[in-house]
């Protein structure tokens, strides 16, 4: 074992720089692969996408109404001849006879000639039916300038332009914009493969706990935390104090997975699983100097980053947020989260030599923040509460209303 946990504990941003090193390779020349429109929602682009067509791809009208020349509609009420109707999904180029009307719908072509649009509202037909408009007259009163409710070709984006840029985490309103150019996959940054294990004999997946057993809530967070950080889940599995259960799924994991987080069992006591299975594969355990998050232990198995967390659900949520969340989204190609600074909204109390990480409520606007719960690492629920983390400096004892302080989002 390298590391002693005995030693001055480490900073955190000594641990920090020591895990952003051991993720560095894996964000090296990251691999590209071409995923469906279906698949796509959250992958990271690799490239940029350029529109192969003008959107609108023809000129089209925004209004059910009357296609008309502006020049005819100059002066109202007026009363047109209906020379034809022009649905929505109309393939045929029509042509408006100068003088005339045509009856269009939302998104149907606008006839050649024609250049703009009088809504039904604004209209009557004077002669003849909305289902039978032979020899029909429409009279129109309200003019319209023109090109009104005419939606040109290429006026949203034109044929070569950048649709979606590089490194855009696809949300819904890129992949209607792509599929409405007709693109039907993209190439998006593979995703780093993250195993999680969690351990401890008191763990329960499902199902009424016995005495003194408790829910697996950190395989459920690390797991989400990994994909909203645009990695994906590999293998997740849970194992109890027995040191070869704790090895199997490891190894297990090792097969599938560009790196690993392990939640329990690191810090001092007996039953510590995974520091027993880690220490012979050559572990860097440690302490950082920070609350919660203390117990750290890090590893290179086979050629995988192991990060071990401490078991407490907040110190896990904190480890990852702290040392993880920006290297896995590097990795990605999204941009980090930096902390920022609020005004602290009422007074707090910290430890000394150690960083503190309390939860937060961010007031309505943002920029002033209060505690959301008591500062020990077993409050999940009271985790649940915050919006961020409150990061109070290693010397700090105590801060009075009003101080600035940085905010980790979470
Ligand atoms: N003598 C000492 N005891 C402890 C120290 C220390 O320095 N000296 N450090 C404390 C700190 S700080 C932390 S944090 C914990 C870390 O301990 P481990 O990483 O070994 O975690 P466990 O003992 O396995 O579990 C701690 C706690 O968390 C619960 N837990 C674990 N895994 C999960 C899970 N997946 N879902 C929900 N809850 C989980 C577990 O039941 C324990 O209550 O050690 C302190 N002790
Ligand atoms: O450092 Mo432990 O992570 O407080 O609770």
């Amino acid at each position: 074992m390298t590391g002693d946990p005995s030693a001055r504990p480490r900073s955190v941003e000594e641990h920090a720089a020591l895990v952003a090193r051991m993720l560095e390779p894996l964000s090296e020349e990251p691999a590209e692969e071409s995923v469906p429109l279906d698949h796509a929602l959250g992958r990271v682009t690799a490239e940029e996408v350029r529109s192969q067509v003008d959107l609108p791809l023809f000129r089209n009208s925004q209004m059910d109404g009357y296609a008309v020349r502006s020049a005819d509609v100059h002066e109202v009420p007026v009363a047109l001849e209906v020379t034809g109707d022009i649905p929505a999904g109309h393939t045929t180029p029509v042509s408006l006879v100068a003088g005339t009307a045509l009856r269009i719908m939302t998104g149907a072509p606008v006839p050649t000639g024609a250049d703009t649009i009088v809504p039904v509202e604004d209209t009557e037909l004077v002669l003849g039916r909305d289902d039978d408009l032979s020899g029909a007259i429409v009279e129109i009163r309200r003019s319209r300038r023109r090109g009104e409710y005419v939606r040109e070709r290429g006026s949203d984006v034109r044929r070569g332009d950048v649709l979606v840029p590089a490194r855009t985490r696809l949300a819904p309103r890129h992949l209607a914009a792509l599929a409405a150019a007709g693109v039907e996959s993209v190439t998006v940054r593979a995703r780093l493969r993250v195993g999680i294990l969690t351990s401890g004999t008191e763990l329960i997946a499902t199902g009424t706990p016995g005495f003194g057993q408790v829910y697996d809530a950190n395989g459920i967070a690390l797991a989400a935390l990994v994909q909203e950080a645009g990695a994906t889940v590999s293998v997740r599995a849970s194992s109890d104090d027995d040191p070869a259960a704790f090895e199997r799924i490891l190894d297990d994991a090792l097969r599938t997975s560009d790196l690993i987080i392990t939640s329990g069992g690191i810090s001092r006591g007996a039953y510590e699983v995974v520091r027993e299975v880690l220490h012979p594969r050559g572990a860097d355990v440690t302490t950082v100097a920070m609350q919660p998050g203390g117990p750290q232990a890090t590893a290179v198995v086979g050629g995988v980053p192991v990060f071990a967390f401490p078991g407490n659900p907040v110190s896990t949520q904190v480890s990852f947020v702290v040392f993880l969340r920006d290297p896995l989204r590097a990795a990605a190609g999204l941009p980090g989260i930096p902390p920022r600074e609020v005004t602290l909204r009422e007074p707090v109390r910290s430890i000394p030599g150690r960083r503190q990480f309390l939860r937060g409520v961010l007031d309505g606007a943002g920029a002033a923040v209060s505690p959301a719960s008591g500062p020990s690492s077993h409050l999940v629920a009271g985790m649940a509460k915050a919006d961020v983390l409150i990061d109070l400096p290693e010397e700090a004892e105590t801060l009075e209303a009003g101080s600035p302080v940085t905010v980790w989002t979470l």
